[in-house]
């Protein structure tokens, strides 16, 4: 069946068949939207076609070096650019600024294709290459200078990046595309790293460096050794990520420090031979336009090429900002009309089955390992990203899924003591140390089945092969990050399935999603847990025996709370959780507070879905004391450090 070849396969017979049709390098531009849906035989899941991914072109008719076309080709396995490489490669060789928008909805492109800069603009959804889109015209740039580039020239181009993992995963493609270029050295500076060690790489000398903005600022400062006199280019990938996680003053400083657009001079007086006459190019690729990823377009693009959004609108908006530090991410009203006028709808793979789970709140726990424990007993090996709120309620549910046993007569039925939910268990925030963190991405990236536990860290631009399964067990709030986190699945014409824990009071929600095209079916519930042995059979439920009744949720539900009473560290654990929970609940902005009231919650059922049978409100009060304690004790110690404050920690 054409669905289950690898996607490799299916684009070279994709391919294969464009070039018998004799195809042109512009056809790409021309064709339309024709998808073939392809029926499947289980579940009659409707696959878009490969058309809507790739171009028909060869990479080498986008003007890139042969050497490599063909390192693209032949290391990385890539026959054919995707579309928003095959459309933006061109832009950037050409040397203009860029500001790339991704998910943008069909009417802001619509209104590009209007504008004069004559060129064919393209939506790209999550997981279609954006990286070696802005990477490959980087590197062919650099391997054209003669006498070749030095290590000893320093840096040309920067790439600014949110998260530790996203600047790993930016690094590793680097490294590999470099394969063929081996005097063109990739590098990366982030923070938790060895400075000293940075330091002894940046004295080298790094042409294409990588980096988080806190360390990159760091080392501008005080790494005397580091030359970014040749500095080309500087790409700020996921923008809005990086100004959400509260960098805007590091990256005003960066940007003083290196030179904005306007500030060419150094740049070409003390370029290396070769690179004379080179002015900076740098691109932004934003998901989402507030005010202050406009307002840092404005000051380090100069004349953008827009791919996929209306720059006259864009450039109204600039006005209205005066500075990217500021803890509030305002959305004007000019902004939210690029982004959302005309009902505007995101771009979602075709092949992702997206479903949503009405749950009351005391039963999400029992739900959520149900869940899990059907997924991962009907396929054994896979990968699965559950995506939590907080960092507390990750560590809470990764301890305890490592922990619960299940039901005792579901062991004796066995004889053997095992976990409820049978799986390799990872977690990912931003509170852990980071050598687990690196632990965990690269972990969970080679890993043929495991289950991750992550908080938003690992929503944006992550590349983790072959997930089959999205949770979102803690609603994500905007549109945006919903799509998201779906987008670590059904990568490049995969199949991934993805799966929205609501709580009845929280349905509006999918009215605000389906607002943006974005339309989910209801996931069976009722049917799942009536197919779970309890004390060896099968319970045959009546209709109308509603979630909480249910025989299997009561038994689960006491079995994890006794669970809990018996170890104290799993308590303590619970109780953080809980508190750590109702505050993000609380944090919701915007529209979304009228479907996110935390007024609306029963607080007994909230300590209900973290197994705890106390008091919400004595369990709150006390571990609310301790956590100010903790946050405060934390931010003293940033300051002491001289390190980063302010930052959110997902
Ligand atoms: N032309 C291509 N052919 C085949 N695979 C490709 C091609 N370009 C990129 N890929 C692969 O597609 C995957 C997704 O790429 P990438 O992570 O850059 O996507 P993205 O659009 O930045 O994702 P996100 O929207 O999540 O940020 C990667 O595994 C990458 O190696």
């Amino acid at each position: 069946m054409e669905f289950y070849l690898g996607i490799h396969e299916r684009m070279n017979k994709y391919i294969a068949q464009r070039r018998m049709h004799n195809s042109t390098p512009e056809d790409n531009w021309n064709r339309g939207e024709a998808a073939t849906e392809i029926s499947m035989e289980k579940g009659n899941i409707k696959k878009k076609s490969i058309e809507d991914i790739f171009a028909s072109c060869d990479f080498s008719s986008l003007g890139l070096h042969p050497a490599l076309c063909d390192q693209l080709r032949e290391r990385m396995g890539f026959e054919a650019p995707t579309l928003i490489q095959a459309q933006a490669i061109p832009v950037i060789l050409s040397g203009r600024h860029v500001c790339l928008q991704f998910f943008v909805h069909v009417s802001s492109f619509m209104n590009v294709l209007c504008l004069t800069c004559n060129y064919r603009l393209v939506n790209a959804a999550t997981g279609t290459g954006k990286t070696v889109t802005y990477l490959a015209p980087v590197i062919h740039q650099l391997q054209k200078c003669d006498p070749r580039i030095q290590r000893s020239d320093g840096t040309f181009t920067l790439v600014l990046v949110p998260t530790h993992e996203l600047c790993m995963q930016v690094y590793e493609t680097l490294q590999k595309l470099l394969h063929r270029f081996h005097w063109i050295v990739p590098g990366y500076i982030m923070g938790g790293e060895n400075r000293l060690k940075e330091k002894a790489r940046l004295r080298k000398g790094i042409s294409i460096l990588v980096a988080t903005p806190g360390r990159l600022l760091d080392h501008l400062k005080h790494t005397s050794s580091f030359v970014h006199k040749n500095l080309r280019s500087i790409i700020f990938d996921e923008a809005d990520r990086i100004l959400e996680l509260g960098f805007g003053r590091e990256i005003e400083e960066i940007i003083d420090i290196l030179g904005s657009k306007q500030n060419m001079s150094e740049s070409k007086e003390n370029a290396v031979s070769g690179a004379t006459g080179v002015v900076r190019q740098n691109l932004l690729l934003s998901a989402t336009l507030n005010e202050k990823v406009n307002h840092l377009a404005n000051i380090s693009l100069d004349n953008p090429v827009m791919i996929g959004l209306d720059d006259k609108k864009m450039q109204s908006s600039n006005k209205q900002v005066t500075s990217l530090d500021s803890n509030e991410v305002k959305t004007s009203e000019r902004s939210v009309e690029v982004l959302i006028a005309s009902n505007g709808e995101y771009k979602l793979p075709a092949q992702l089955n997206q479903r949503y789970v009405k749950v009351p709140c005391g039963s999400r726990l029992v739900v959520l390992l149900s869940i899990l424990k059907n997924l991962f007993t009907g396929e054994a090996s896979q990968k699965i990203v559950v995506f939590f709120s907080t960092c507390d309620a990750v560590d809470f549910h990764h301890a305890l899924l490592s922990r619960f046993p299940g039901l005792s007569n579901l062991q004796s039925e066995t004889g053997t003591r095992e976990l409820f939910v049978g799986c390799n268990i990872l977690k990912l925030h931003g509170n852990m140390k980071h050598e687990d963190r690196v632990k965990t991405f690269n972990a969970f990236k080679t890993e043929k089945s495991a289950l991750l536990l992550s908080t938003d860290v690992s929503a944006r631009g992550l590349d983790f092969p072959k997930v089959r399964c999205i949770i979102q067990y803690d609603s994500p709030g905007e549109a945006t990050e919903y799509v998201h986190r779906v987008g670590r699945t059904a990568r490049l014409g995969e199949r991934g399935d993805s799966l929205l824990f609501l709580q009845p009071i929280e349905a509006d929600y999918l009215r605000e999603l389906k607002k943006h095209g974005v339309l989910l079916t209801e996931y069976p519930l009722l049917k799942l847990l009536d197919g779970f042995p309890l004390y060896g059979q099968k319970y045959h439920v009546k209709k109308f025996v509603s979630i909480e009744m249910h025989p299997w949720v009561l038994c689960l539900q006491k079995s994890l709370e006794s669970f809990i009473l018996t170890e104290a560290m799993m308590k303590k654990l619970a109780q953080n959780a809980f508190c750590s929970w109702v505050r993000a609940y609380s944090a919701h902005r915007g529209d979304l507070k009228s479907i996110f009231m935390v007024k609306k919650l029963h607080l007994g059922h909230v300590a209900k879905s973290f197994a705890l049978k106390e008091q919400p409100s004595l369990v709150g009060r006390s571990v609310q004391k301790k956590h100010t304690a903790k946050r405060k004790g934390e931010q003293q110690r940033h300051r002491e450090g001289g390190g980063l404050k302010k930052k959110r920690k997902t």
